[in-house]
């Protein structure tokens, strides 16, 4: 009898980069894509959150606009999609619940959720952190004024810090200032369509 060697498909890389999105800014584009480039992954998908977990949500905008604003920056590259799980699972949007989910769906993908420095410092306070840090590989990027170090395990990726945030979008818009080269054209397009933010 012959025995048959079976070879095992490698897992699939996939990148997620969960936020709010209230906007969608380059600094969320530029980190995705080095995160996909030095990690080699297969995809990286942007996960609007429907509920974020951990802050007041009553000023954020609703999901519909920052899913657009999503698709809408992403779409010119290939390796870039939105998923909408949190967004049509609805409630509180745990990473944790997420993750478990994915994981049991998708057991050939193996999964990096990639977060910034302010993230990484509040992970602590994160639901179920523990159980978790056990089932995804978290990536941290560097951000202004927070370090990327953690008790929890993260691989830390070193790329140029670039100090946008959606805060900085909003308050420029709303103050009438430029935000032409910190966001997407197709995304100020938009905004300024739906008049988001003045
Ligand atoms: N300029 C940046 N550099 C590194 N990480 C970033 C940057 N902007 C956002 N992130 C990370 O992207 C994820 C989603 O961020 P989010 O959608 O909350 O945007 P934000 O700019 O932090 O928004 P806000 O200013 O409203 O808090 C988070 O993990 C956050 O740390
Ligand atoms: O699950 C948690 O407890 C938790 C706490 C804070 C943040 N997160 C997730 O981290 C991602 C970035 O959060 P935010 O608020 O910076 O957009 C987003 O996907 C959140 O759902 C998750």
């Amino acid at each position: 009898m012959v025995n048959k060697v079976v070879q095992k498909k490698p897992k699939k890389k996939i990148g997620i980069l969960g936020g709010t999105f209230n906007p969608i800014h380059n600094g969320h584009l530029f980190i995705a894509e080095q995160v996909r480039t030095q990690l080699n992954l297969d995809k990286v998908f942007f996960m609007p959150d429907y509920k974020p977990p951990h802050i007041d949500s009553k000023n954020a905008i609703d999901s519909t606009y920052r899913v657009q604003m999503v698709n809408l920056a992403i779409k010119d590259n290939p390796y870039f999609a939105t998923s909408m799980d949190e967004i049509n699972r609805k409630g509180k949007s745990y990473t944790y619940d997420t993750m478990v989910t994915l994981n049991k769906n998708n057991p050939n993908v193996e999964y990096y959720f990639i977060i910034g420095g302010d993230m990484v410092n509040y992970l602590p306070k994160w639901y179920k952190i523990n159980e978790l840090n056990n089932i995804v590989n978290f990536v941290g990027v560097q951000r202004d004024g927070y370090s990327t170090e953690s008790p929890y395990r993260v691989i830390n990726i070193d790329i140029p810090k670039l100090d946008i945030s959606s805060t900085l979008i909003r308050n420029h818009i709303k103050k009438g200032n430029s935000v032409r080269y910190l966001i997407p054209n197709a995304v100020l397009d938009y905004i300024k369509e739906h008049h988001i933010y003045e």
